[in-house]
């Protein structure tokens, strides 16, 4: 049901000295139904929003506070934006009546027990995990439109899911044939401050990480698993690139019977025909981070192999946005009925 109200959707965002957070608030502060009513952080508490991220001292904005200072159910929605563990502590203390948008990893796996092993801890808010909505807009649009609490996919996994989804469900891969060769840029680990991350340990390099153990492919193979009907392994393996974001991967798939690399173009082309944020890159180009930089796009290349019988399907998104806030954004549009495009149809920014 389109909102036709114009009364402004209150909301809140939970980790909002993070960087999910900060985008969330960027793009936030353009959205024609938002009205941006709390912030809350934990370390940072007790600042104004300048003084943690001076960018965003434009921003119409209360200032930050603990997430125990904010009476939740005087508002609408909530974006959480913290680390996982943590996310799901806090959102089971919040209201039933707040609509939540979870770019954490806590509701993503359907599957306790993988959440326990690939997290480290038992899931405490299990009540929750079943209603919960699998935030990768493309797929799930009617899930998320009834969805109390939707939980956005981790930015390797849409990247990877919207390539391959549509490829797999109409068997034209190997699903149980595919590897996924990731890279993002450090803004992908988060704010905090940690060693691989520094300038003179990132900058002018580039290393794998998380080899064979990286806990978003067990959130890629649920959601390919699904799609084939059969419950297949993937091969996942992410790098660190020293850019400040974007996220790339180039995925390698075996084509099932005769089917060519035209034939996978031809139906991504046909399944996002219409879709505001995913598009095919023309023929003769290539897909790049720089092309999608700051916006909620996915572009998505399709490649032959010089070997025979394989594709390369290459898929690059800005990981703060289609990777976490735009698509948490894209979301609340979908459940408070907004044009979905509301507030995230800005252009990438380039050079
Ligand atoms: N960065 C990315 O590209 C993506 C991140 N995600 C996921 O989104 C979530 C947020 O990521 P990101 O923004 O990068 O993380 P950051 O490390 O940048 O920010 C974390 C936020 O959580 C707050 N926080 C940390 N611990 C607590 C606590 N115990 N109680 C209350 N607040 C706390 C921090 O507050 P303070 O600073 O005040 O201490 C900060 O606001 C994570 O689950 C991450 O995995 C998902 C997709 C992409
Ligand atoms: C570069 C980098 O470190 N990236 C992060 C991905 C961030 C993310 O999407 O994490 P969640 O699944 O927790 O939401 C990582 O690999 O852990």
């Amino acid at each position: 049901m389109p909102n036709t109200t114009g009364k402004k959707i209150k909301i809140g965002v939970i980790g909002a000295s993070g960087y999910t957070g900060a985008d969330l608030i960027r793009l936030a502060a353009c959205h024609p139904g938002m009205e941006i009513s709390a912030l809350a952080a934990n370390t940072h508490a007790g600042k104004p929003l300048a003084d943690v991220f001076p960018h965003l001292g434009f921003v119409d904005a209360p200032p930050l506070v603990k997430a125990e200072e904010v009476d939740w159910s005087s508002l609408d929605a909530v974006f959480c934006g913290l680390p996982h563990g943590t996310a799901q502590d806090i959102i089971a203390t919040l209201p039933e009546s707040v609509k939540v948008i979870d770019m954490s990893a806590d509701f993503r796996l359907k599957d306790t027990s993988t959440y326990a092993k690939w997290y480290g801890r038992e899931h405490a808010a299990t009540h929750l995990l079943e209603g919960a909505a699998y935030g990768l807009t493309e797929h799930n649009r009617e899930a998320i439109r009834a969805a109390r609490l939707v939980a956005c996919p981790g930015c390797y996994p849409t990247a990877t899911l919207l390539a391959l989804l549509p490829l797999v469900a109409a068997k034209l891969v190997d699903a149980s044939d595919i590897i996924v060769d990731a890279k993002s840029g450090v803004s992908g680990a988060g704010r905090s401050l940690k060693q691989n991350i520094l300038f003179s340990e990132a900058g002018e390099g580039l290393s794998p990480y998380a080899i064979a153990g990286h806990r978003h492919a067990p959130e890629i193979e649920q959601e390919i698993s699904k799609a084939a009907g059969a419950n297949v392994f993937v091969n996942f393996t992410p790098h660190l690139v020293p850019m400040s974001r974007g996220e790339l991967v180039t995925c390698y798939v075996r084509l099932a019977g005769s089917h060519t690399a035209a034939d996978l173009a031809a139906a991504l082309a046909e399944r996002y025909a219409g879709e505001p944020f995913v598009k095919l890159a023309p023929k003769g180009t290539l897909p790049s981070t720089q092309f999608v930089r700051g916006s909620n796009f996915c572009l998505i290349g399709v490649y032959a192999d010089r070997i025979p019988g394989r594709a390369i399907v290459v898929s690059t998104i800005d990981n703060l946005v289609k990777g976490s806030a735009g698509q948490a954004v894209q979301n609340f549009n979908l459940m408070f009925g907004f044009e979905e495009t509301a507030g995230i149809a800005q252009q990438p920014l380039f050079p």
